[in-house]
């Protein structure tokens, strides 16, 4: 599997993840947005976090009218694993690949710190590796993180929630959420089950010596389903 690391202007995690993925012998490398032939042929796609165009208007909605998100929306409809991350996962929400939208943190600050969450379906590529109820920390990063989707009902029932942010006891307290996320929703599902969008950053947490690395189970979705 060929993963394609979108790298829009103020992409800043891009080369991060396309590492933490070759670190689990998954071939990936990061990609120009402009390249859009690349990110056709590529068996998976990752919008990296960052601040692309500055998150102008609102994070990612600049990024998400670039033509290359019509590319990343077939690999979409064909099936191919793809994961928005922060920036990314905004992206995907301000170009309807997945519903919602995000919103300012409650707290009006930037947070960036360790996270506890909750895996809340294995039914994807990206958690497949994990028993439901398990947790796991990566951190968070971001100004713009509190999820708001526009149908929790439709969400909840379809068992699109991927992670929730929960507390040590994996409780999803208001506590433990830190943007003020509603129903402390921390990564949805999308697509036939194929695209996640989330706010925690899975490259930040793929070495002992970040503390965790917790994060390379998410991006083992990558990996062929048959290495188990
Ligand atoms: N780390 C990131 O991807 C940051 C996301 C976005 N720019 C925000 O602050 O909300």
């Amino acid at each position: 599997m060929t993963v394609a690391v979108v790298s829009f202007g103020g992409s800043n995690c891009d080369r991060d993840v396309a590492k933490a993925l070759r670190r689990i012998d998954v071939p990936a490398d990061t990609v120009w947005y402009k390249d859009e032939e690349e990110v056709a042929d590529a068996d998976g796609v990752v919008l990296p976090g960052g601040f692309s165009y500055g998150d102008y208007l609102r994070a990612g909605a600049m990024a998400a009218r670039t033509p290359v998100m019509e590319r990343v929306r077939n690999r979409v409809d064909d099936g191919a694993p793809v994961l928005g991350i922060c920036n990314g996962a905004q992206i995907l929400c301000e170009s309807d690949v997945v519903q919602g939208a995000y919103a300012q943190n409650l707290s009006a600050r930037f947070r960036c710190e360790p996270v506890r969450l909750r895996v809340e379906t294995t039914d994807t590529p990206f958690t497949r590796r994990f028993d439901e109820g398990d947790t796991v920390e990566i951190p968070i990063a971001h100004a713009e993180g509190r999820y708001v989707p526009d149908d929790l009902d439709a969400l909840i029932d379809d068992d699109r929630v991927l992670f929730r942010y929960v507390d040590e006891n994996g409780e999803p307290t208001d506590e433990a959420n830190p943007n003020g996320s509603v129903d402390n929703i921390a990564g949805i599902v999308g697509g036939s089950r194929n695209v996640a969008a989330m706010m925690p950053h899975p490259e930040r947490a793929s070495h002992p010596l970040l503390g965790t690395d917790d994060g390379l189970d998410v991006l083992a979705g990558f990996s062929d389903p048959s290495d188990g």
